[in-house]
């Protein structure tokens, strides 16, 4: 029998396994084999970071680590599809570990349950040869950006919300691109940013680009292809509409990878104004005098007039009964203050307080200041007018648990 001569390390189940990806001109045997030596770090495990990992795990990469300091739960699973109904209420690291060796037994997988912060994340960036930022805020985007520029490692950036999604990869060294920071140098202040669980997100605009970035990822290990750096994918899922925009190159003067940075060692401390965590900002505008608990609004022998700032297609989740609608958007943007004066004169009763709910009680709080304003005429309006704090997602909590939570 003729004796076969092969040239690669690769097993014949390896082989087997990965065959439609070795029959690629572009691929074969010597990137699967560079894949298998490679190790990618994951943080976040959600809606990008789910088939990112789904997508490294089955590709034959060698080595995965996986960071998230959440938990499962019910509303993560339209989009975040490596958690499954039985992994609720487990940690999301141990979930998708779980997910990931069902695929793929060979994989080595390193869970990291914690929240990344400016003190914890260098030794974990350290070690693996490029990272995916797949979490969800700006505090950790410019974190991660300013760990990956110290430990020189490629980074793999996604962010989606609503139907829209961007990808690019920053401090690509083979290529001097530009990181993070040299195109955005400040984190803008985190409640001008929106976030999914504020403003929502369709499953498969993550799941497009949670992909994108492990291929992205693949291709820097395996040194095939263009590697998206210098350039930015804008990804619209209404329109389908897919374009690729030219960045600006690396900054000299960029605060951590410019020729003078300011950030040396280590990442520095986010500003103290900022959200710590991928919590959303609880907002804190008004008095105790102008706000009122869930308990005691479910307490109160007072007639109340309920005006529900929400956006139109949110009360069909569930609404209180004779509440009157008025859309933020209607409040700050309609230019219609003195028809809105009127509609709200002639429904509110004298001896009425005023209650404005929202979802989560920020908005609310933002509509009690223009409505002081807007009927500053009405008697004593100060004391009247109040917000209900933390909105209906308290009134969830604390008083009647069948109003459904979202
Ligand atoms: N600094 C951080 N350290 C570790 N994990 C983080 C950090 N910041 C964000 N994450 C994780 O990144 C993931 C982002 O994914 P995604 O926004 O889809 O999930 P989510 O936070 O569960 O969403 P929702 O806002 O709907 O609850 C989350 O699982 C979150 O816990
Ligand atoms: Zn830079």
């Amino acid at each position: 029998m003729t004796k076969h001569i092969r040239n690669h390390s690769l097993s014949n189940d390896e082989v087997q396994r990965y065959s439609r990806q070795l029959i690629l001109s572009e691929f074969g045997v010597h990137a699967q084999e560079r894949l298998k030596d490679s190790s990618a770090l994951i943080i976040g495990c959600g809606g990008l970071g789910s088939p990112a990992a789904l997508y490294l795990a089955s590709s034959g990469l060698g080595r995965l680590g996986l960071v998230d300091h959440d938990n499962v739960d019910i509303s993560n699973l339209h989009r975040q599809i490596i958690h499954r109904e039985t992994t609720i209420g487990k940690t999301k690291v141990e979930s998708a570990q779980i997910t990931c060796l069902q695929i793929n037994s060979s994989l080595k997988i390193d869970t990291y349950n914690q929240l990344l912060t400016y003190e914890n994340i260098m030794p974990i960036v350290k070690q693996y040869d490029v990272i995916l930022d797949c979490t969800d805020n700006v505090i950790t985007r410019y974190l991660i950006n300013d760990a990956c520029v110290l430990c020189q490692k490629p980074l793999v950036s996604a962010s989606v919300i609503r139907l829209e999604g961007q990808l690019s990869v920053w401090n690509y060294i083979e290529k001097n691109g530009p990181c993070y920071r040299c195109l955005y140098p400040q984190a803008p202040p985190e409640e001008t940013v929106s976030t999914c669980s504020d403003v929502g997100v369709l499953g498969p605009v993550c799941g497009t680009l949670g992909s994108l970035q492990a291929l992205e990822a693949i291709k820097i290990v395996t040194k095939i292809g263009d590697v998206l750096s210098n350039r930015m994918l804008l990804v619209d899922g209404l329109s389908m509409n897919f374009r690729t925009i030219k960045l600006r190159n690396r900054q000299t003067t960029c605060a951590v990878c410019g020729t003078n940075p300011t950030i040396i060692n280590q990442p520095s401390p986010p500003p103290m104004n900022q959200c710590s965590n991928d919590q959303p900002c609880r907002k804190n505008l008004l008095n105790r005098n102008e706000r009122i608990t869930a308990n005691d609004l479910s307490k109160s022998n007072l007639s109340s007039f309920i005006i529900d700032v929400r956006p139109e297609h949110e009360l069909n989740i569930a609404q209180f009964d004779n509440s009157f609608h008025l859309p933020m958007d209607r409040l700050l943007y309609k230019n219609d203050d003195e028809q809105l004066r009127n509609e709200l004169r002639t429904n509110i009763e004298n001896n009425q307080q005023i209650i404005i709910v929202c979802r989560r009680g920020n908005d609310s709080q933002l509509a009690v200041r223009r409505l002081k304003e807007l009927l500053s005429d009405i008697d004593n309006i100060d004391e009247k007018i109040k917000d209900l704090e933390g909105g209906f997602q308290a009134w969830h909590t604390d008083v009647d648990s069948t109003f459904p939570l979202y």
